[in-house]
């Protein structure tokens, strides 16, 4: 029988059905993070179980790390104490944890990979949504709640619903300075954030097929942002030429064995979507968001939406614009490049080839904000840093950052931010701030000129 490559990873991992809505997974890699697993933990100890197989769970501390280290303890009480906690836990249960000082720490969705702990065929899960951004290597990834992670933890195994299956077909050209994370707000401004709810997203075309790993993880890492739990891309050389030599890939022999049934890794020709949808990228432009979710996305002409309707209206109230302004009104307090969407080397690669010896506007935070320990340091061996630091640019170590209030990092009531990450909603950066989802390349131009930029000519 055909199957979708959704269908394939779903059938090589069941261990039972258990009614028509609930069948047992086997799980392959859970990643763990300060915030979604003290609870579980705790559950692990009051029912007195172990860990099943402690080192298919890898831990790593990055929403609440500050990302200014100076050497000292960290300051907040309720971030060491996190933190501090994992570090236990971890310990206890003979958990690996990638520890604060560590090249290899980052955040979890940029290590895994990054390690060569994410792979084709795996079923992969953490306590957090944007696990959809390992669908990318052709793995089964979808986020998990905080009880979930002690049921993996404890047995290996997770009851899921199966989902119903989408293909996202991308035709055409991609135009210079338009990325992956145009891709993603494109979708999501064509189909809703409930879009793609109960669906997992399969991503196809050559568009997709000449993007990059990295671009790859930035459009599976938004596909929760159209609602599904899980995008995916069909492995191929592109993928297996990224894993190849990775610390925790499989080598010699296990590579032979491994990339055979990777390759097999593809649905079938004659497999049957339970949706299809077609977009052609020919007239994909840099893209941004105007509003407090992620699929209000500004209309191509550059002009905000004339608020006709109560939801427009809030959001447009809450943003600080008015009805039919102009692109070029978004004045920014802060710049922000990170996070698990756009903090990879090709994002820093980005952004610095756009700074062009120019510098950040007067009066403008700009943060650059590596994804990983390794990130960073193989942007400061390719002089990157420096491009950031004379441009005015702070050069920070990796965590989530600006992304998500849960660190040092916040924005002021009422500022505006650039920024590369994946959510917008009200109150994501900081107390009633206001956040622009956008691509590297677009962060940086609007670092530089003070206000987001239509990008006519990308470098
Ligand atoms: C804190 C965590 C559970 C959360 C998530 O699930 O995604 C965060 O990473 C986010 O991006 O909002
Ligand atoms: S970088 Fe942002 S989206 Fe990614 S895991 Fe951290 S908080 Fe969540």
């Amino acid at each position: 029988m055909s199957k979708t490559l959704y269908e394939k990873l779903w059938d090589s991992h069941v261990v039972c059905d258990i009614s028509t809505d609930a069948t047992l997974l086997y799980i392959d890699r859970h990643y763990l993070h300060e915030v979604s697993t003290p609870q579980s933990f705790e559950a692990l100890k009051t029912d007195e179980l172990n860990v099943r197989r402690p080192k298919t769970n890898i831990a790593v501390a990055d929403h609440s790390v500050p990302t200014i280290r100076n050497g000292r303890p960290i300051a907040d009480p309720q971030a060491a104490a996190q933190i501090a906690l994992l570090e236990s836990n971890c310990e206890h249960f003979s958990i690996p944890y990638i520890p604060l000082d560590s090249d290899e720490q980052g955040i979890v969705h940029v290590i895994g990979p990054e390690l060569g702990l994410s792979l084709p065929g795996m079923t992969i899960v953490c306590g957090d949504s944007h696990t959809s951004t390992h669908g990318a290597f052709g793995a089964l990834a979808f986020g998990i709640g905080a009880s979930e992670c002690g049921t993996v933890m404890a047995t290996q195994c997770l009851l899921q619903k199966k989902s119903k299956t989408m293909r996202v077909h991308f035709t055409g050209q991609l135009q210079n300075g338009v990325s992956a994370k145009d891709l993603a707000l494109t979708l999501i401004k064509k189909i809703g954030t409930a879009g793609a709810v109960g669906y997992a997203i399969e991503f196809t075309g050559q568009p997709i097929t000449n993007l990059s790993m990295e671009g790859r993880m930035t459009l599976c890492n938004m596909a929760i942002e159209a609602g599904s739990r899980t995008g995916l891309v069909a492995p191929d050389d592109i993928t297996f030429e990224y894993i190849k030599g990775r610390q925790n890939a499989p080598k010699e022999i296990d590579w032979k064995h491994a990339l055979k049934l990777w390759k097999s890794l593809k649905t079938d020709t004659e497999a049957h979507y339970d949706k299809e949808i077609q977009l052609s990228v020919d007239e994909i432009i840099p893209q941004v968001t105007y509003g407090t979710r992620p699929d209000q996305g500004l209309p191509d002409d550059g002009h905000l939406p004339s608020g006709n309707t109560n939801e427009i209206r809030d959001a447009l109230s809450y943003m600080g614009l008015e009805p039919n302004a102009a692109f070029s009104d978004f004045k920014i307090d802060y710049a922000f490049i990170g996070s698990c969407t756009n903090g990879r080397i090709e994002d820093l690669r980005a952004a610095a080839s756009q700074i062009q010896n120019r510098h950040v506007a007067e009066g403008v935070i700009a943060l650059v904000v590596p994804g990983s320990g390794l990130v960073k340091k193989q942007a400061e061996k390719e002089g990157l840093d420096k491009v950031f630091i004379d441009a005015g640019f702070e050069w920070r170590s990796p965590g989530c950052s600006l992304c998500v209030a849960m660190n040092n990092d916040r924005l002021p009531p009422g500022s505006r931010c650039a920024s590369t990450s994946n959510r917008n909603f009200e109150g994501r950066q900081g107390a009633m701030s206001r956040t622009h989802l956008l691509s590297p390349i677009m962060a940086a131009e609007a670092a530089i000129a003070g206000h987001i930029v239509q990008i006519k000519n990308p470098n």
